[in-house]
């Protein structure tokens, strides 16, 4: 189902609904009340990716109903951003006419900004060539000529060609500081920038007065770490993914900010070098025992944090924990609350008309 034709009304019904399921979890954990924090109704998200069409010459958006599973043309998209629904007519107009651009491309992908800048993302079942390349920097000069902010990427099996960029930079007001943060063709990023912004805020308004240092993990290209940094003395992030870190990286300085150090690692191997069970060359230079870290940051994935990670985590006396899972968040919650109490709850629409939920956790020793 597409938010097409979806009334506002509609929106806050099923945003109520979230909130009820979110209290009803939460209660076995004695959670205050959620604040609850809502997305804009249309244009919210800053990805989408379709699949195309190809009806003789001519080709088109598509995306499968998940219920029936049947093919829905979209010639524009509400959810996503205004910049993506003016792209995506006219790339289709540039691609068209050229057979070397149409052939054989089966998917778009979609990655904007508020700031204006776009990346698109050409995906095909067919080696790509010189001639494509040529083809293809025509329609990027094409539709830059008419205003578009953008960047193209052509991939197929084992082939990634980037003209000129593979990442766009984003630009947020944060509690009325312009943040910039790079963001990377394929590697993870908060889809709704709006919401974003709300649970950055939410994040430094929890973290006020807070002593020592931060320790994060799971970290993606510092959108936290960045936006805390004021809050500590010092903030220690781990990330695993390679251009994720090297965004992060980049972010620091387009920043200027001076007490953030990424390390590459994975939650896992983290916990095992704050263990003491394995040494690793990556912390070379970094005396992990220097840092007062009475504050934990954690984002994982739709998996939640694992057995380990979650008892290194619980020696911390604050832990703010960041969810796209209620699931796993309860789970861990589980082992969590034996140690510690849920002193803030927060509710963050990032996927309106979808039953997915982002929540936000703050949590003090007992
Ligand atoms: C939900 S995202 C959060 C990223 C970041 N906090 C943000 O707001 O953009 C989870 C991040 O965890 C990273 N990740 C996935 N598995 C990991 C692991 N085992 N160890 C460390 N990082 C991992 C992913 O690459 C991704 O950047």
């Amino acid at each position: 189902m597409t938010p097409d034709n979806l009334p506002t009304a509609q929106y806050d019904a099923q945003l109520a609904e979230k909130k009820d399921r979110l209290v009803s979890i939460m209660a076995a954990f004695s959670a205050p009340e959620p604040e609850v924090f809502r997305s804009p109704v249309s244009h919210y998200r800053m990805r989408a990716e379709f699949r195309i069409w190809h009806d003789g010459d001519d080709i088109y958006h598509i995306m499968f109903d998940q219920a029936t599973k049947q093919r829905i043309r979209v010639d524009t998209f509400p959810a996503a951003s205004t910049l993506i629904n003016q792209a995506m007519p006219k790339l289709l107009e540039g691609i068209q006419p050229h057979k070397c651009l149409r052939h054989k491309l089966f998917q778009i992908d979609y990655l904007s900004t508020l700031s204006g800048e776009i990346v698109v993302s050409l995906l095909y079942h067919r080696q790509l060539d010189e001639e494509w390349q040529q083809h293809a920097q025509q329609l990027r000069d094409n539709l830059q000529a008419e205003g578009i902010n953008l960047q193209l990427i052509g991939r197929a099996s084992k082939q990634k060609i980037c003209l000129d960029r593979d990442y766009a930079d984003e630009r947020l007001m944060v509690s009325g500081r312009e943040m910039i943060y790079r963001q990377t063709e394929n590697s993870f990023t908060q889809p709704n920038a709006a919401v974003n912004i709300h649970m950055l805020e939410w994040a430094q308004n929890v973290t006020t007065n807070s002593q020592g240092d931060l320790l994060e993990l799971y970290c993606g290209n510092g959108n936290f770490s960045l936006a805390l940094a004021g809050n500590f003395n010092r903030v220690l992030a781990t990330e695993i993914a390679k251009p994720s870190v090297a965004a992060a990286q980049f972010n620091i300085s387009a920043n200027k900010i001076d007490n953030v150090q990424i390390i590459r690692m994975s939650a896992e191997e983290f916990t095992q070098a704050m263990q003491g069970v394995r040494e690793f060359n990556r912390l070379k230079g970094i005396d992990l025992s220097e840092y007062q870290c009475e504050t934990i940051f954690v984002d994982p994935p739709r998996s939640g944090l694992d057995e380990q990670t979650i008892k290194m985590v619980q020696a911390y006396p604050r832990i703010l924990y960041i969810s796209c899972n209620p699931e796993t968040l309860s789970e861990n919650l589980t082992i969590l609350s034996q140690t510690h109490q849920i002193t803030r709850l927060a509710l963050f629409d990032q996927f309106p008309y979808t039953h997915h939920m982002e929540c936000g956790v703050l949590l003090e020793k007992h």
